[in-house]
């Protein structure tokens, strides 16, 4: 059988060799270093299921930092999918019926579920899409959602899930009791696994509405704002997000902003403050961390 890896090729200076491999390294792989005229080649490799793509982004930013220490140029650091044909078989093997928090249980969509349990069951399949539950930032958005979703404060909540990958947590939010959400992802294979997810979770499409695009495209189906937006990107697509994500919410909002390192949550949080929300809490899982905020005006 045959796996999906990632090839990981790294660009760098030669006196960053040695913290390139020490980084590989730690991040679960080794690499091969061939020389190109003055610099040094590394190839890496991974099995896709034991990186994501924010992990991967994480790599490149600490290896960016390395070099800046040592004084020399950044590495050019890419990477891309190889041998994608038992992409599904091989995946599919290592993903299991996981419980997170203390409410929801993911259930892939091919295993049979637990008979007695009084968690909110997310079916899923995302395909290529990123959001089985595995990755440290969805956990830590599903547990702010848990919360935020508690049954005596809920009302008639509406959500904006901003990324929605395979639409995990606007289903999430929808299985605890949110009035409606809306999910949006600019990568049109996400759109099509977030819709063929609410399908497998037997949601109303009036109920989730999924859609390509933004927060622009948000903005356009709820002029009148959310009451929760939940958004799990990059943390320098965040940033450059907030002034959008504050036009979205009304005066008693709330939001829950992943995909952030815990090195990148000193300039999240000053352009928060600064767009007048309230850091609520910030919760950590290994090197990721969470934003619970609300606005600073109640
Ligand atoms: C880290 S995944 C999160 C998936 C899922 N929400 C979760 O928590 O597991 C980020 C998703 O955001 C999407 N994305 C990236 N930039 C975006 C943007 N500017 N607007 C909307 N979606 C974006 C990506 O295509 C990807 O599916």
């Amino acid at each position: 059988m045959s796996n999906s890896w990632w090839e990981i090729r790294i660009l760098c200076d030669p006196q960053l060799e040695e913290s390139v491999f020490w980084r590989l390294e730690r991040f679960g792989c080794s690499g091969t270093a061939t020389e190109v005229k003055s610099s040094a080649l590394i190839r890496a490799y991974i099995p896709q299921f034991q990186a994501q793509l924010l992990d991967l982004a994480a790599l490149s930013l600490w290896l960016a930092q390395d070099a800046i220490l040592a004084e020399v140029a950044p590495p050019l650091t890419q990477w891309k999918l190889i041998d994608e044909e038992d992409w599904s078989s091989s995946w599919k093997q290592h993903w299991q019926i996981t419980e997170i928090g203390d409410r929801f249980l993911i259930n892939p969509a091919w295993l049979t579920p637990p008979e007695n349990t009084n968690r909110a069951i997310i079916f899923l399949d995302p395909g290529v899409a990123f959001g089985t539950g595995a990755h440290q930032t969805t956990q830590l958005c599903l547990e702010s959602l848990e919360m935020r979703l508690l049954p005596d404060h809920m009302g008639e909540l509406v959500i904006a899930d901003v990324g929605c990958g395979s639409g995990i947590l606007s289903i999430g939010a929808v299985l605890l009791g949110a009035q409606k959400a809306y999910a949006v992802d600019t990568d049109p294979l996400a759109v099509q696994s977030a819709r063929s997810n609410r399908h497998l979770n037997r949601i109303d499409p009036s109920d989730l509405v999924i859609n390509k695009g933004s927060v622009e495209e948000l903005m356009a189906l709820v002029p009148d704002g959310v009451d929760g937006i939940v958004c799990n990107i990059l943390a320098e697509v965040i940033l450059d997000m907030i002034p959008q994500l504050t036009q979205l919410a009304k005066p008693t909002s709330w939001m829950i902003l992943s995909g952030i390192l815990v090195g990148q949550a000193q300039p999240i949080s000053a352009k928060l403050e600064e767009y007048g929300w309230l850091v609520a809490t910030l919760w950590k899982k290994d090197d990721w961390c969470c934003f619970n905020v609300r606005r600073n005006n109640r």
